[in-house]
Parts: structure tokens; C-alpha cells; sequence
């Protein structure tokens, strides 16, 4: 088999950019793919089930958890998100480099699976500047945005148990430092690929 891909994970309170960033970064990068998660949110505006996420009920949510099909899950911001082996697994053994919007709960989560995985949290340059993206966004009423800006405090005390740590102030230099830290783990490819077969022959998935 192929050595299996690897693996970035991208967190970040909401509004800091997260979603944008690697959007940018998927059209840049030919080789790297989003992993599409499942969701008990309903749907904003423009998200298509199957693009943004999976969007499911909660009942749906909770017998994909009985049925072990998560590698990782969480409840945040009063909903339910998770990653299901579909969505990365068959990639990952290809040798595709796949990357995961998730939050911290997740990341950490998938640390403990995946010790090769790259952990990297965004933050905004301020509180007041994150409020004001998520009022641009325009995509949540004020209650769901008051919610957002308490959670980002917690969020944010967890960046230091990131691998990398970038300040999206400006666009377009927090793209390239992410750029950076995917292609710089691309260059350390080699000496790590004994300890990622080893971590896919103890999950059973070779
Ligand atoms: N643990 C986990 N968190 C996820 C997953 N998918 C999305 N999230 C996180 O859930 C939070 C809310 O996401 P979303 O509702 O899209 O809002 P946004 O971050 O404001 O765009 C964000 O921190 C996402 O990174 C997942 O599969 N697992
Ligand atoms: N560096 C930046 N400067 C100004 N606005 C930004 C920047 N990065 C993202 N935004 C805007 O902030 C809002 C939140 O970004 P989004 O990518 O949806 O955040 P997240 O996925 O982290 O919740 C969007 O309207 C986006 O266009």
C-alpha cells in the first residue's frame, strides 16, 4: 500500500477565518482535499448538503456514533459535528493529504488516533475584530453570535496545544504561513513514514 497521506487539522474560533483560508488554500493546492463532515446544524444560506457538511437530525447523528462510524466527534456550539472514516480514511491510504475544519475538541481527538496529524490553530488579531467578522459574515442572529464570542474564549486558551499557531490579521499573509506549515510537513514526509503505518496497522486499517 501507499504511505498514507498526510493529515492537517485546522481550528480556530468561529469568524477568525478558518473556512476562508482553507478554501484559498484548496485552490492553490492540488493535493490536499477537505474532509466533509457530519452536522446536526441546519444549514446557512448558500451551504448545499454533501459540500459544507453532511447535514443530518440528531437521531441520524447519534446511531452513527452507536454504529463506531466517527473517528471523532463533538458537540459545539450546541450542535453536534463529526468526522466519519468515509469521509478521510480511503484517502489518507491513497497518499492524499486531507484537512480537517474542526474545533479543539476534535483536533485533540484526532491527535490521540493520528500522533503524525498536523495540529494548527487560527486566531484573530483581536475581540473586537472577530466580533466584527461575524456580524460581516452575516450569517448568524445576535443570540448564535453572542454564544460564538464566549466559546472563542475557551477556544483560544487551547492554542497552545497546537503544533502551530497562525494570527489571520492580514489575509493573505496568514495564507501563506499556512502554505508554509503543509509544505514544510510535505519536506518531513519521508522520515515519518515508519510511525504512520505503524499507527494504520494498530487501527486496523492497512
Ligand atoms: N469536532 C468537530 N468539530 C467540527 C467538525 N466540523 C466542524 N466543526 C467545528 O464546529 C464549529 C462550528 O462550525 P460551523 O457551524 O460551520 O461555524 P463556523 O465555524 O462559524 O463557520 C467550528 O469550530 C468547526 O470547526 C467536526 O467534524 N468535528
Ligand atoms: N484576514 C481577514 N480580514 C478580514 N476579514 C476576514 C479575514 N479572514 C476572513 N475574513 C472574513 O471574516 C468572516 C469569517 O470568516 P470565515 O472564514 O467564515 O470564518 P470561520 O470559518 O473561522 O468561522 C468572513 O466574512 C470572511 O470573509
Amino acid at each position: 500500500m501507499e504511505t498514507p497521506g498526510n493529515l492537517f487539522v485546522v481550528a480556530a474560533p468561529s469568524g477568525a477565518g478558518k473556512s476562508s483560508l482553507v478554501k484559498a488554500l484548496l485552490e492553490l493546492d492540488s493535493h490536499l482535499s477537505v474532509s466533509i463532515s457530519h452536522t446536526t446544524r441546519k444549514p446557512r444560506g448558500q451551504e448545499q448538503n454533501g459540500r459544507e457538511y453532511w447535514f443530518v437530525d440528531e437521531s441520524e447523528f447519534r446511531a452513527m456514533i452507536e454504529r463506531g462510524e466517527f473517528f471523532e466527534w463533538a458537540q459545539v456550539h450546541g450542535n453536534l459535528y463529526g468526522t466519519s472514516r468515509k469521509a478521510i480514511h480511503e484517502r489518507l491510504l491513497r497518499g492524499e493529504d486531507v484537512v480537517l475544519e474542526i474545533d479543539y475538541q476534535g483536533a485533540l481527538q484526532i491527535k490521540q488516533l493520528f500522533a503524525y496529524a498536523v495540529l494548527i490553530f487560527i486566531l484573530p488579531p483581536s475581540w473586537d475584530e472577530l466580533r466584527q467578522r461575524l456580524l460581516r459574515r452575516g450569517e448568524d442572529g445576535h443570540d448564535v453570535i453572542e454564544v460564538r464570542m464566549q466559546n472563542a474564549r475557551v477556544e483560544v486558551a487551547q492554542a497552545r496545544h497546537f503544533d502551530f499557531v497562525i494570527i489571520n490579521h492580514l489575509f493573505e499573509t496568514a495564507l501563506f504561513d499556512l502554505k508554509t506549515v503543509v509544505h514544510s510537513q510535505r519536506l518531513k514526509y519521508v522520515s515519518q513514514c515508519r510511525n504512520r503505518s505503524q499507527v494504520f496497522a494498530a487501527l486496523d486499517l492497512l
